[in-house]
């Protein structure tokens, strides 16, 4: 059995994950963490990871990078692994995940859903074969409650696209303040907010005479609660420290 804690368990994906794990005989829900304490809940919630005094395998979380530093103490000083969903992270809280996954395993990946990171594979092999010749602009459209932008998908496939280029490029995220033609070595990305698009990535591939389209669509975000059960699972079994990604957890899939 996997004792599983959902950090930011009241929100859009910490109620998608609880759906998930509900239908999983081998899963448990010990604790959820949140801001506000929930009313009805099938577990105890903690407004502090630390009031938590249970037991447990793993911890999931889809919260908000300002729940970060709480959550890190709270693993390392309680050795239980992390699997870090969130998103909008800043480059010294990067640094910090980094640190502390020496000292437990952490998983993170800002896209849960298989398909994404086999999108990430086609736009790295895509910008190698084309290269410079083709412009590269990434448009992700996601639902108005979404509080970061670019995405981190958008970012994770920007750096896909970057390792397979030979010039390092640099990243446009507007334009309206650039009066510029558009130089070969950018990377233009865009943020799209509306309704409810659950979230939808688009890497164009744009040449003289032709563009190329990669294009994936979330249709529902359990896409992204199986894929973060199937990296609880997986790393509740691991002992060794260490940052794990989706690239470890490829043939859960199959
Ligand atoms: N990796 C992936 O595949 C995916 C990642 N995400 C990311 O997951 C995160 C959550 O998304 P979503 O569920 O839509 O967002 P929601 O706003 O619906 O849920 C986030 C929850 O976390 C709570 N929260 C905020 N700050 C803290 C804190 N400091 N400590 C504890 N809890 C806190 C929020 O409380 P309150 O509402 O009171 O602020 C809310 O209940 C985002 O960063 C999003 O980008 C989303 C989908 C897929
Ligand atoms: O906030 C969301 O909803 C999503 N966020 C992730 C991101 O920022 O890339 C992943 C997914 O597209 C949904």
């Amino acid at each position: 059995m996997v004792r599983l804690i959902i950090s930011g368990c009241n929100g859009r994906m910490g109620r998608a994950v609880e759906a998930i794990c509900t239908a999983e005989p081998d899963v448990e829900i010990v604790a959820g963490f949140d801001l506000l304490g929930a009313g009805e809940r099938e577990f105890p919630v903690f407004a502090s990871p630390a009031d938590f005094r249970g037991e447990a395998d793993v911890v999931v979380d889809f919260s908000s990078p300002a729940a970060l530093n709480a959550l890190l103490h709270f693993a390392r000083s309680r050795r239980i692994p992390l699997v870090l969903c969130t998103t909008g992270y800043l480059p010294e809280q990067l640094s910090a995940i980094d640190a502390a996954a020496r000292q437990i395993p952490i998983f993170r990946s800002a896209n849960m859903s298989f398909g994404v990171n086999v999108l990430l594979d086609l736009v790295r092999r895509a910008a190698a074969v084309l290269g410079e010749r083709y412009d590269v602009e990434i448009v992700e459209r996601h639902h108005n409650k979404k509080l970061d932008a670019p995405s981190g998908t958008a970012l994770m496939l920007a750096e896909a696209a970057a390792d397979g280029l030979s010039d390092t490029p640099e990243y446009v995220y507007e334009r309206q303040s650039i009066r510029r033609a558009r130089q070969a070595h950018e990377i233009g990305i865009s943020s799209v907010r509306g309704g409810g698009i659950v979230g939808d990535h688009e890497v164009l591939f744009a040449g003289r005479d032709e563009v190329i389209e990669l294009r994936h669509s979330a249709l529902s975000r359990e896409v992204f609660a199986s894929g973060a059960v199937k990296a609880a699972r997986f790393l509740a079994g691991i002992d060794a420290p260490g940052l794990y990604s989706m690239a470890d957890l490829v043939g859960q899939f199959k």
